[in-house]
């Protein structure tokens, strides 16, 4: 996709003359490769199909530039004036393809009789959305398989449509559950293996959730079929601004559960709404502002002088709402953010609040110590908020685990530094993965001598959040993202 969201211009493709049956292995083509940018420019003209080009634009921008479907489909259906039906189609299919890449991967491949990355990623896109179409939406199935055809006859001749073509009829041969059977591990002698190929997750993720639920792993499908669902805006109103009864009126939203500042919004885009364009209210998941709560309720020992600090505070949104309630009593806060454009985020959503903004490294921040309150909220995998990612699942892999614990101990560790004795850092996740989790904190209550505090007092209300003394939010039970949390105290010497 180009810059300005435009689709790509097509010629045809040298490769497209060969027609892929069964065994055939011209129609792919070569792997991933993009075709469509050497093209010279031509004239845009609005496509017959706008709905079904935006996603195969989105997710040709996610496999060739590593874009971010739900950033870049949103300003491309604005760009482009997609009405309001084919933008809601733009939209499922986008995501819906992103999100079972694996599964569907796996039946295209099979109905290709060959591996996906034998196949050229221009037409692997429209196979994932044709093969979506086919097994996971009631769109007609002639209709799938026509659309996807035309979109590649469009763009390289009808040789690869052949292909394309060929490979969608088989794939509409069986339905999902007939696929299932047919590819999935079996279910008895591989349970999370089968919910892993079941949900469209890969093996790793199912498996750490899966461990983290320890004795309640009989909720893994829950958790993966979770990820799958459509997530509600959440709303923070502001303390000591706006109630959460107050925005839940003016919004036409509902309380949240939980969070006493919690609204939740079932429709409507947010940003349009006028207490949070006045900065009375922001989007912020409701797990989210338990956290950032559940430090200003953690007991110290000795009064709060009112030095709090958020040691990886980008983009703001945990900062900005505990400035709010600082600001209540006169305390402050420090935000440390090293990347640039995060920091500026944070001074954005912190405006008007008792928020310092300094862009340095946690690890070595170069802030003077003596801190009553600090949030470590880590950089981790974001396995916990896989439902706003679409792609998510599929770009993380289980190598990038270890080099984030690293991290993430050496902030605790320095957080911990910056504590006065008697003060609490608070450590979050929106991760479930145990060694990011439990694994971090029992590390740092080995290293540091601090005292683990039960954060489940600091939840107050909210069930099933595990044995503690961390606390482990679920979509499937809170429907709040999968955020952990562990208070911990420094001693008194
Ligand atoms: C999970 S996000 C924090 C979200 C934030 N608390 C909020 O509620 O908006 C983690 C943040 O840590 C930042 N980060 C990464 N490495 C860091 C480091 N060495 N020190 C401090 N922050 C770091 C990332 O840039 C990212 O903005």
């Amino acid at each position: 996709m180009s810059e300005s969201g435009r689709p790509p211009r097509g010629k045809r493709n040298a490769g497209g003359r060969n027609p892929a049956g069964r065994g055939g292995r011209s129609g792919g083509g070569k792997p991933n490769r993009n075709p469509a940018s050497e093209h010279a420019p031509r004239p845009w003209k609005p496509p017959a199909d706008p709905a079904r080009v935006a996603a195969r634009d989105v997710l040709r921008a996610v496999r060739e530039r590593d874009a971010y479907a739900n950033l870049v489909l949103p300003s491309l259906l604005r760009e482009r004036h997609l009405d309001a039906r084919d933008a809601a189609l733009a939209t499922e299919l986008t995501y819906g393809a992103a999100r079972a890449r694996g599964l569907l991967d796996a039946v295209i491949a099979d109905a290709a009789n060959r591996p996906v990355d034998e196949i050229d990623g221009a037409l692997l896109d429209v196979l994932r959305l044709g093969a979506y179409q086919l097994l996971r939406t009631r769109v007609a199935p002639h209709a799938a398989v026509a659309t996807s055809v035309d979109l590649v006859r469009a763009e390289f001749g009808s040789g690869r449509a052949g292909f394309v073509n060929a490979v969608l009829r088989r794939v509409g041969e069986r339905s999902e559950e007939e696929w299932i059977t047919l590819l999935a591990p079996d279910p008895d002698r591989d349970p999370v293996g089968h919910l892993a190929f079941r949900y469209a997750h890969p093996l790793w993720i199912a498996q750490a959730f899966a461990h983290a639920l320890g004795s309640d792993a009989s909720e893994l499908a829950d958790v993966l079929a979770a990820d799958d669902a459509r997530p509600i805006v959440h709303l923070v109103a502001r303390p000591g601004v706006i109630t959460a009864e107050e925005l839940a009126l003016v919004t036409g939203g509902e309380l949240g559960p939980w969070s006493p500042y919690a609204v939740h919004l079932e429709h409507g885009d947010p940003g349009r709404l006028e207490p949070v364009r006045e900065g009375m209210a922001a989007v912020q998941d409701e797990g989210s502002q338990l956290v950032a709560r559940a430090l200003t309720l953690a007991p110290l020992v000795g009064e709060d002088r009112g030095r709090w600090l958020d040691l990886c505070a980008g983009p703001g949104g945990k900062a900005a709402l505990l400035g709010a309630i600082a600001a209540i009593d006169g305390f402050a806060v420090d935000a440390v953010e090293p990347v640039d454009h995060r920091a500026e985020l944070v001074r954005k959503t912190a405006r008007d609040l008792p928020v310092t903004v300094h862009i340095a490294d946690g690890r070595e921040p170069g802030l003077e110590p003596g801190y009553d309150r600090i949030l470590v909220d880590a950089p981790c995998t974001g396995l916990g908020a896989l439902r706003r990612r679409p792609e998510a699942r599929w770009r993380r892999q289980p190598g990038d685990v270890a080099e984030l614990v690293r991290l993430q101990k050496e902030l605790l560790a320095s957080a911990i530094g910056l504590l006065r004795p008697g003060g609490v850092v608070l450590y979050s996740t929106c991760s479930p993965h145990v060694s990011e989790t439990v694994a971090v904190v029992s590390d740092a209550v080995r290293r540091h001598g601090v005292e683990q505090l039960d954060t489940r007092e600091l939840v107050p209300g909210v069930p099933q959040v595990g044995e503690g003394p961390g606390v482990q939010l679920w979509p499937h039970r809170h429907g709040t993202d999968a955020m952990f949390m562990a208070a911990l105290r420094k001693p008194e010497r």
